[in-house]
């Protein structure tokens, strides 16, 4: 039996946070990983998919300026880039464990699982620790339909050898329309079928319908309020069937429907743990209902965005806690999120739909960028923004974006509200012109 102070379960964006933390402050760790060290957002989530983006990125911008001063459009060349992405892929479970080793931080790999007494088995190892942190994540929910067995996920998709000549996603979440993008520039067929009529629907409604607007316009076939019934091979493809007899054939199916918590492997319920189908109920201090227990990032069950930076926050937050014993509930700043692609769809702070709740303490406004210069100049198809003002005090406290630069200018409007910027704050800067940044005065 080896003992810790803290055992985290999960070697992904929250559990390394915790464990660094944690170590910093003097405290006694190990962390369990039973796959790739590093977990789905260096190995097969946000970074390798971003990857695949720089290439579809730069084939956007190319487009926009076709009689405008560029020629010809470049091509992806799939395998090149699917090299360019393992290059940096490869090294991430190796680096992240060495990494661990380097700081002294006890590793374990192999999958963890509780046991009734408390202590944990991992493999042939048994730990206990005073506290536990459970940092699992989540993996790719395989819709219970006919042919299940048939459908591929976006682990498959990031690291296809060759890209097929047509693919359906079932699901236009953040995965979905993402694939959709990088998969369409990259010269496939591809069919976005989405069950209701409104995806992304944290997102405001008008922004979406301008985003999936460019993508079919791109030449995704955009399917809304289509239910896919069943998958079967055919041939050496498969037919895809709907709810209203609608099918067709496509290379491969991927299920981008959404994401499932992993907490089968850990046997919660023998340590009185509670879940539900979201993931593990915790408390404002991130405590699950065993109080020796925490967890972080995407396994919890709570309205916050799945995002790297939030599991690296909430396991700075535990690493904070746990070290100190000050037991103040966790508070969430504005939390950015972006969906990518040619043209990128981002929002912080309060959304339009908050904001249209509460009519009497915010306005919004409604710009049109495509004729505002920083999106001229590069022939921007779509530029659309909607800012949230505070009315009293005619601050910026949100804003949804839709550009090809959304990823940045999101950035820049987190900046003024997370340190509650004025509008004479901002006049006071002086930022490099004309750039993004030098748009922010003209935006409330
Ligand atoms: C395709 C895709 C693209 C994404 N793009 C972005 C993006 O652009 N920006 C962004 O912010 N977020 C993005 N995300 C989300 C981001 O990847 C997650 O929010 C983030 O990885 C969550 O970190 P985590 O530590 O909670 O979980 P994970 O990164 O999932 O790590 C959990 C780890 O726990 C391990 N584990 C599970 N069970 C056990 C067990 N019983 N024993 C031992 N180990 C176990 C798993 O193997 C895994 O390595 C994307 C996700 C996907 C799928
Ligand atoms: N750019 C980013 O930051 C980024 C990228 C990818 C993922 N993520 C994170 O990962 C999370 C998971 O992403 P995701 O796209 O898997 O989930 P999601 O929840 O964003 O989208 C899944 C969509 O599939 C729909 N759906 C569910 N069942 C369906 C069915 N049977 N048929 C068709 N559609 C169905 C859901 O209604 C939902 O709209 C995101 O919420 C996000 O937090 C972030």
């Amino acid at each position: 039996m080896q003992e810790f102070d803290v055992v985290i379960i999960g070697g992904g964006p929250g559990g390394l946070a915790a464990a660094y933390g944690l170590h910093a402050r003097g405290m006694n760790v190990a962390v369990v990983e039973k796959d790739l060290w590093g977990g789905t957002c260096p190995n097969r989530g946000c970074d390798p998919k971003k990857i695949l983006m720089a290439a579809v990125e730069a084939q956007g911008r190319s487009e926009a300026l076709q009689g405008h001063g560029l020629t010809s459009v470049p091509q992806l060349d799939w395998p090149a880039l699917m090299a360019t992405k393992r290059a940096y892929t490869a090294k991430i479970p190796s680096g992240t464990q060495g990494g661990l080793q380097s700081a002294g931080i006890a590793n374990f790999h192999g999958t963890a699982s509780f046991n009734a007494d408390g202590t944990l088995t991992v493999g042939e190892t048994q730990l206990t620790a005073t506290n536990w942190i459970i940092a699992t994540g989540q993996e790719p929910h395989l819709p219970a339909i006919k042919g299940q067995e048939w459908l591929r996920t976006s682990n498959d998709f990031l690291d296809l050898d060759n890209l097929p000549a047509d693919i359906t996603l079932m699901g236009a979440g953040f995965v979905g329309v993402e694939l959709a993008a990088i998969a369409n520039a990259a010269g496939s067929r591809v069919h976005l079928v989405h069950h209701s009529d409104r995806p992304l629907r944290a997102f405001d409604g008008d922004l979406v319908t301008d985003l999936l607007a460019r993508l079919t316009a791109e030449g995704v076939d955009v399917k809304l309020s289509t239910d896919i019934t069943e998958v079967t091979p055919a041939d050496d493809q498969y037919r895809v069937t709907t709810a209203t007899g609608e099918n067709w054939t496509s290379d491969l199916v991927f299920a981008t429907a959404g994401r499932t918590p992993v907490i089968t492997d850990l046997h919660l319920e023998r340590i009185d743990v509670v879940t539900s189908r979201h993931g593990i109920k915790v408390n404002g201090q991130l405590q699950t209902t065993n109080h020796h227990v925490f967890a972080i990032g995407d396994v919890v069950d709570r309205p916050q965005p799945k995002l790297t930076p939030v599991a690296g926050y909430e396991g700075q937050y535990l690493a904070d806690t746990l070290a100190t014993g000050d037991a103040a509930a966790i508070v969430y700043p504005a939390i950015p999120s972006v969906v990518y692609g040619k043209t990128q769809l981002a929002q912080v702070g309060v959304t339009t739909a908050e904001a249209a709740t509460a009519p009497d303490k915010y306005h919004v406004t409604d710009l049109d960028l495509t004729h505002w210069y920083s999106y001229q100049r590069i022939q921007d198809p779509a530029a659309r923004i909607k800012v949230v003002v505070n009315q009293i005090s005619g601050d910026i406290v949100g804003a949804t974006i839709l550009s090809s630069e959304a990823e940045q200018v999101i950035n820049y409007l987190d900046f003024v509200i997370q340190n509650h910027m004025t509008t004479a704050d901002i006049n006071r800067m002086i930022t490099a012109y004309p750039t993004l940044a030098s748009d922010l005065t003209y935006f409330n």
